[in-house]
């Protein structure tokens, strides 16, 4: 069910990129910040794939500032918490990078992905607990904006992290302490990712499993997230929802309250994970209203 192993209680889900679109918008500020910066150094500029996606995305907001300056050989002190934007040092940098990304976030909003919050309702609703784990300090700020704090029973993110004094993905920690909050073993939790260092923290961690999602759709990223630890990836999680089949029987109704597929031809498939339609093994005639075929995608 929901495309995962029926042994799953719990899914954990990141923010940026996985249930909003907001991974656009802090790949934006990245690049205009660090732009900026290393324009004035007579540095090449921060390229918005390849840098956001092997020493930013995912990572706490420090985290992302120090990965990318040593990729590059730079070094900057660390300053405070308390540093101003213009504090030529790693807190500095990160507090103008929150400013961009508040601006941002003012100017274009926020906006769900319609496809993530069918599927957190629909594992709500098959009784599954769900938590949110993002590096992001702006969570709470991001799920109030659209009105899905309530779709999840914990939260841990950049401020919980920073409370409790823990490391941020692609360690496990954050993803550990979410499934602690659900009092849900590691290996019966779901961990779904957008980012590489996400992916791997889900991988450290030990999880059930790590679903990674490819928003990119480029050929390069999907075949990253894997490598780096997912066991399964999809485009949306919408895509999940449709492979929520079982084979249906004559009364069985389809997802969403479509009518039920039913079968000619014999043998009727048995029961059998992966799904065999489309092998041959699978001899029946799928029908649903006008509609033939395989009745996996329901
Ligand atoms: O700057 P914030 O809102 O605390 O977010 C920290 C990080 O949160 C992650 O979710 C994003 O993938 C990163 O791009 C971002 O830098």
């Amino acid at each position: 069910m929901l495309g995962l192993p029926e042994t799953t209680k719990a899914c954990l889900f990141d923010l940026d990129g996985v249930l909003t679109d907001t991974a656009v918008l802090h790949n934006t500020a990245w690049k205009t910040m660090f732009d900026a910066f290393l324009t004035a150094r007579g540095e090449p500029p921060f390229d918005p794939i390849k840098d956001y996606q092997q020493y930013v995305d995912g990572r706490k907001r420090e985290d992302g500032v120090r990965t990318f300056l040593a990729s590059r050989g730079i070094s900057l002190p660390e300053g405070t918490p308390a540093d101003p934007p213009q504090a030529e040092t790693v807190h500095g940098l990160s507090a103008r990078k929150n400013v961009l990304l508040l601006e941002l976030i003012a100017r274009q909003g926020v906006e769900v992905f319609p496809g993530s919050v069918d599927y957190v309702r629909a594992v709500r609703a098959a009784g599954l607990h769900t938590a949110v784990v993002s590096s992001s300090a702006n969570t709470v700020q991001v799920l109030q904006s659209v009105g899905i704090s309530g779709l999840f029973d914990a939260r841990i993110d950049g401020v919980v992290a920073r409370r409790r004094r823990l490391p941020g993905k692609p360690e496990p920690d954050t993803f550990l302490a979410g499934a602690a909050a659900l009092d849900v073993p590691a290996g019966f939790c779901a961990v779904f990712e957008d980012a590489l260092a996400g992916v791997e923290a889900g991988r450290a961690g030990r999880f059930g499993t790590v679903v990674g999602v490819d928003r990119l759709q480029d050929g390069v990223h999907g075949p990253a997230l894997k490598a780096h630890g997912a066991d399964l990836v999809v485009g949306d999680l919408s895509e999940l929802l449709e492979q929520l089949w079982t084979f249906p029987t004559r009364s069985t109704p389809g997802a969403s309250g479509r009518p039920p597929w039913t079968w000619t031809g014999s043998p009727r498939p048995s029961r059998s994970s992966p799904c065999p339609t489309g092998t041959s093994e699978c001899a029946a005639t799928w029908t649903r209203g006008s509609r033939t075929g395989c009745p996996a995608p329901i």
